[in-house]
């Protein structure tokens, strides 16, 4: 079986990259082969699942990449084999057209990508480079590139991540929280952050799934490519397409410039689509077209580019039950919901209020140039369990930067976050708490004096409530009047009054 010892004289030493492919027809096989030398790889085949087994019990590989039918058997059997036995190949599947299910069901069983027949030569080199590259990671974390000098079973054994800068737990601790759901989250990202498989974030708003993007990235092999962060909500849908695959110069008024897309801006790397259940139906088949494709047309351009980015959802919505309502495609959720992460609302996690308080007090304190973090009484902490806090972390991160704006910079005040006060305002017809766009006198005060970043955002954000809570009041809550008269779509209104946890009744 797979996972067998290997004899020390049967190991090689490893110069370059290992593949093993293993297809039943001598032509394709041929060309993989061929293919995969020129690129410099040491190469060996199999035809068949009992072949493909003699030979990893003999060696160990970087990346197998095997055909899904087999004459004695199916692709999957030596995946399957190969997770069993922890081993640290990389497996590449290939699948017949248009059999998007077995592509699922191979990357949900721990494939770190698939190819889909017929198969394109570029694609091949690019996939195959891809997972050779974070091979190399490994080997260099652990300092061993030659399997004789080592246990060989051990060689081909999965150890601990590779994480040689410690970006990818560093992104794991910005997640603060050790309740067991928590501790659930990242235990699934570092496990799925490898592979390609794309990953579908499920959230309420402000539990941290843009955190959770960011900690992915930082644990996959794409860690030195960039993480691109899109809001799908945020983009007037006249410009979703030129935003998201390009555009050519005048191609479209105001294309004064060729441009990028977001997808050519995450080449290499991660492409988080946040928001994803706000995108519009045909952007949703321009969107699976190109994941389909791993290609896309930038707006005006007769050629199309080829795209090699890690594909990370995420949304606050039900997305099976839009896909029920008919507004969001079933084959693009399918797409892109191959892994999936929800992370838990904070009231499933009461237990860590505490530490998240102090992680983002003296996150605060940082931005705002204080010497250290004001203390917290039990009173205060007390405050804090009593709030619902609906709006997740954002809601709490609010509601202790009003805090510390009110505090004499020492110790905050239970009475600054009491229910009444304005952390998170409900807009209706009348009743809206938080309705002055002037900062309070506070929040001046601790803008001018520290001039922070953060002092400055809660002061834009408090001008905006205002302004979009008189618009809402002027149209007596209508979403397209108030819209219009700011100059906005409904999408981008809607959009900034859920960033601001504005609720309309
Ligand atoms: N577990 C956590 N530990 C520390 N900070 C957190 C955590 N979860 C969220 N935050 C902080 O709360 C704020 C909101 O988080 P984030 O933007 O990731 O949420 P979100 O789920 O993407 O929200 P939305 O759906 O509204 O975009 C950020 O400032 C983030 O740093």
């Amino acid at each position: 079986m797979v996972g067998a010892a290997i004899s020390d004289n049967q190991t090689m030493t490893k110069s370059k990259a290992s593949i093993l492919v293993i297809d039943d027809e001598p032509d394709l096989r041929l060309l993989y082969e061929l293919t995969l030398l020129r690129e410099g790889y040491a190469v060996e085949s199999a035809e068949c699942v009992q072949q493909a087994r003699d030979k990893l019990a003999q060696s160990c590989f970087d990346v197998v990449l095997t055909d899904m039918r087999l004459p004695d058997g199916m692709g999957m059997e030596i995946l399957q084999d190969l997770q069993q036995a922890r081993r640290t190949e990389r497996c590449i599947v290939v699948t017949a057209y248009g059999s998007a299910e077995n592509a699922v069901e191979a990357l949900r069983a721990g494939a770190f990508d698939y190819l889909t027949k017929p198969l394109e030569l570029k694609q091949l080199r690019t996939v195959v480079a891809s997972a050779v590259q974070g091979q190399e990671v490994l080997a260099g974390a652990s300092g061993d590139t030659d399997c004789k000098s080592h246990d060989p079973a051990a060689d081909c054994c999965r150890s601990t991540q590779a994480d040689p800068s410690g970006q990818g737990q560093a992104a794991l601790a910005r997640l603060v929280g050790q309740s067991a759901v928590m501790q659930a989250v990242k235990g699934r990202i570092a496990k799925v952050a490898r592979s390609m498989a794309p990953v579908h974030i499920h959230g309420a708003s402000g539990t941290g799934k843009e955190l959770v993007a960011q900690a992915l990235h930082a644990n996959s092999q794409r860690a030195d490519g960039p993480l691109v962060a899109v809001n799908c909500g945020a983009i007037p849908e006249n410009l979703l397409e030129a935003e998201f695959f390009g555009a050519k110069k005048g191609s479209y008024t105001g294309a004064v410039h060729d441009r990028i897309g977001f997808f050519q801006a995450a080449q290499g790397g991660t492409l988080f689509l946040d928001e994803i259940g706000d995108l519009p139906l045909p952007m949703q088949t321009k969107l699976l077209r190109a994941i389909q494709e791993r290609r896309v047309r930038p707006l005006g351009a007769t050629q199309e580019e080829a795209v090699n980015v890690r594909l990370v959802s995420a949304t606050h919505k039900d997305l099976a039950q839009e896909v029920a309502a008919g507004r969001f495609r079933q084959d693009l959720y399918y797409r892109l919901n191959v892994i999936e992460i929800r992370i838990p609302p904070l009231r499933e996690r009461r237990e860590d209020l505490p530490e998240l308080v102090q992680a983002l007090l003296a996150r605060l304190a940082q931005d705002a140039g204080m010497a250290q973090p004001p203390q917290i009484t039990p009173e205060f902490m007390q405050a804090i369990t009593c709030r619902d806090l609906p709006g997740n972390v954002r809601e709490l991160e609010n509601l202790l930067h009003r805090a510390v704006a009110l505090s004499d910079g020492h110790v905050l005040q239970a009475a600054s976050i009491a229910p009444d006060g304005d952390a998170m305002p409900v807009v209706s017809a009348v009743q809206e708490p938080n309705t002055d766009p002037a900062p309070t006198e506070a929040t001046a005060h601790q803008s001018t004096a520290s001039g922070r970043a953060t002092d400055l955002r809660s002061w834009l954000d408090a001008q905006e409530r205002g302004v979009l809570t008189q618009a809402l009041r002027g149209s007596q809550n209508d979403l397209a009047v108030a819209a219009d008269q700011l100059g906005l779509s409904v999408r981008q209104l809607r959009y900034r009054l859920e960033r601001l946890g504005m609720a309309v009744e």
